[in-house]
């Protein structure tokens, strides 16, 4: 009895409270907007996986900002009905759809060769697509999907791309990566999860690995005017969960702490735009809930650069060996 009496008085007297800061709360949740108001007029940019969630709020932004955008997709139909959407909201014509499949290295080589005939130009290079707990499967080429797909596929676009890139200098590269990365570990004794596979744990290997290519990239890339970072976009209600559908449900059940794809968008486009990141690169960019738990200490930095050097090399001669011709000459 007493306790209904106090739960009652503690209603009344901050549930009107609660419902003031509801607001706060879900602007808090939501994370920080890029305030840039860089145009992009004359500016070539591809962004994969632009269907949809992420990818495809980053395109919107982009070519609002009068960029020439290029969405590179899977599914050629999924991706002209975004694009057609994107046209017609920002009157921006130079919106254009190519079908890209990174789970095949044969059509990322036919993208790139199109690609390069077609551009003069590449600006911003937005490694955006991704799989998130994809039950076990291998790309067409013998890779592990999430490695081959978030990685891999990403490390062959973005070497078959990156004399464009160079040519067309100030260029940025933008890797999305993960909060997972934190607890990403390389099994470099079973890298296509042969022996042992747990989703979550090939989607958090996956997107250490970006982490690493990106430092490394960055090295190699000193004073060619390419830049090349990586970031988590936050929490975001999107398509990822797909393969899940416990995850589906618990997205669901706390969509209010969750970012909307437009939210989720805004590291990237702050990475791509952002005019204070003219000659920032090798760097990891977060916003939101994540900084309060790295704050709090729950979550330890990333491995530091020489470390991820050395994990890079690895991975490189790893690769290789196995016969893959994508990680030659970088
Ligand atoms: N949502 C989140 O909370 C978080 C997302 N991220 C990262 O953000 C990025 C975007 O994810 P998000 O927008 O949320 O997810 P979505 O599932 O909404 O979008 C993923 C995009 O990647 C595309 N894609 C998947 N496989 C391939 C492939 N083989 N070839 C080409 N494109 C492919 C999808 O195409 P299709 O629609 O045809 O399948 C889709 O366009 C991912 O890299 C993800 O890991 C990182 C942290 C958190
Ligand atoms: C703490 C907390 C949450 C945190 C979720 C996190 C941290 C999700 C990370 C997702 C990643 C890394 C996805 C893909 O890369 C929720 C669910 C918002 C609910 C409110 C409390």
């Amino acid at each position: 009895m007493m306790l209904v009496i106090l739960g009652t008085f503690l209603g009344i007297i901050f549930g009107p409270s609660l419902f003031i800061l509801v607001p706060y709360i879900r602007n808090y949740f939501a994370g920080a907007i890029c305030k840039s108001k860089a145009k992009l007029n004359g500016k070539v940019v591809l962004i994969t996986g632009a269907n949809t969630g992420i990818g495809k709020e980053t395109a919107r932004d982009l070519a609002k900002r009068g960029a020439r955008v290029i969405l590179a997709c899977r599914d050629a139909a999924k991706g002209e009905v975004a694009a057609c959407e994107i046209r017609a909201e920002t009157g921006n014509q130079q919106v254009i759809m190519k079908k890209l499949d990174l789970a095949d290295t044969k059509s990322i080589r036919q993208f790139a060769e199109n690609f390069l005939a077609e551009e003069k130009e590449l600006h911003i290079l937005i490694n955006n697509a991704g799989v998130m707990l994809h039950p076990y499967a291998k790309t067409v080429d013998g890779f592990e999907m999430h490695l081959g797909v978030n990685y891999l596929g990403h490390f062959l676009l973005t070497f078959l791309l990156l004399e464009r890139l160079k040519q067309s200098a100030p260029a940025r590269i933008v890797n999305v990566s993960s909060l997972a990365h934190l607890v990403g570990r390389i099994r470099f004794h079973d890298l296509q999860g042969e022996k042992f596979y747990q989703r979550g744990l090939a989607y958090c290997q996956s997107k250490v690995a970006n982490v690493h290519f990106t430092r490394e990239l960055a090295r190699r890339l000193q004073g060619t005017g390419v830049t090349v970072n990586a970031l988590h976009p936050g929490t975001v209600q999107s398509e990822l969960t797909r393969y899940s559908s416990v995850v589906s449900l618990l997205w669901k059940m706390f969509s209010f702490f969750l970012k909307t794809p437009q939210e989720g968008a805004q590291t990237s486009i702050y990475c791509a735009v952002a005019e204070e990141l003219e000659s920032v690169t090798g760097q990891y960019f977060r916003c939101g809930v994540c900084t309060v738990l790295m704050c709090c200490g729950y979550i330890k930095r990333a491995p530091n650069p020489p470390l991820t050097a050395y994990i890079s090399q690895q991975i490189n001669t790893l690769y290789m060996n196995l016969g893959s011709p994508i990680h030659q000459n970088l």
